[in-house]
């Protein structure tokens, strides 16, 4: 049996949203430009609600502008395509989100093609994919680069460490590998169709669970001492009728045999939107002359 220690995303991403409002207040005072945040959001899911609600709030406290446009969801792609047009001929704003999943008759493809990729604080459009596999300079998906964060403050270098990442999503799963691959670990992505998932699972030195299956990922498939970094955020029924939040790792089954696993909540979840707030101060900086 081992201690295992819980990875507090949320008071690192409180640390981290102190230091980006710091960063930010000496950015004002320079250029007199206020970085801006602009939020898409078409029709109403219930998944991106919690995030929408934090994140306009947190955008505020960071000392920068939340611009939330809300469509019907039953806006044509022309009309979603066309506010896109126009916040990125903005330049009161430097950073823009679509929020996903965008309703089905609507290519989400097609509009994250249309982000300026200068923009595009989420890091989906394929230039910044592309720039993140090549090693040049992109805005780099959130929760990747927030579990980033929490694995290099909790181990230091990553350098020679196996890392499974278990779902292959272009939103957290590929992008979080290339990121491990840029810190030197061995990295292999699994997903539904791995063979032997749960041995695979158990070379990890470092674990991921990214594939929005509850708990799927058992304690008997973690190496003992390994860190799990859980990016699941699944609702569940509870017995007595309400809901809770589990992620996709047997949470008590990790206990005594990972090393340290983030919560759910509390982990990765707020780490996604500092790194948000992050990628749009840096957005905000590339844009502005003399922001750097
Ligand atoms: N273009 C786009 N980019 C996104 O990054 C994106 C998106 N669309 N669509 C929806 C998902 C979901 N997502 C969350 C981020 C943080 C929390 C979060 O902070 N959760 C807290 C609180 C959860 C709670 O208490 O309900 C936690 O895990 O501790 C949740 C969900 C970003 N998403
Ligand atoms: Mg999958």
């Amino acid at each position: 049996m081992v201690e295992t220690r819980l990875i507090d995303g949320k008071a690192f991403a409180e640390g981290l949203r102190a230091r980006i409002a710091d960063e930010v207040t000496e950015f004002k005072a320079r250029t007199a430009v206020t970085p801006g945040l602009a939020v898409v959001l078409v029709g109403e899911d219930p998944a991106s609600a919690v995030y929408v609600r934090n994140k306009g709030k947190q955008t505020v406290e960071a000392g920068m502008a939340s611009i939330e446009h809300k469509l019907a969801a039953s806006a044509s792609q022309d009309e979603v395509l066309a506010l896109v047009r126009q916040l990125n001929a903005d330049p009161a704003v430097h950073g823009i989100l679509v929020q996903l999943p965008l309703p089905a008759h609507i290519d989400a493809q097609a509009v994250l093609a249309t982000i300026d990729p200068a923009k595009d604080v989420d890091g989906f459009h394929v230039v910044n994919a592309g720039r993140l596999a090549v090693g040049l300079d992109a805005l780099v998906p959130c929760t990747p680069l927030g579990c980033i964060l929490l694995l290099k403050h909790n181990l230091g270098s990553l350098a020679g460490l196996e890392a499974v990442v278990v779902g292959r999503s272009n939103i957290v799963g590929k992008p979080l590998a290339q990121l491990l691959l840029r810190e030197d670990c061995t990295v292999t992505i699994a997903h539904s169709r791995t063979r032997d998932l749960p041995e695979v699972c158990r070379r990890a030195d470092i674990l991921i669970g990214a594939v929005g299956r509850p708990e799927m990922i058992r304690g008997a498939w973690i190496k003992p001492g390994a860190t799990v970094i859980d990016v699941g955020i699944n609702r569940v029924a509870k017995p007595d009728g309400g809901t809770r939040l589990v992620g996709d790792v047997a949470f008590e089954e990790a206990q005594g045999v990972a090393g340290a696993i983030t919560p759910v909540p509390g982990g990765v979840g707020p780490m996604t939107i500092a790194c948000l707030l992050q990628n749009t101060l840096t957005a905000a900086k590339r844009q502005v002359a003399g922001g750097a």
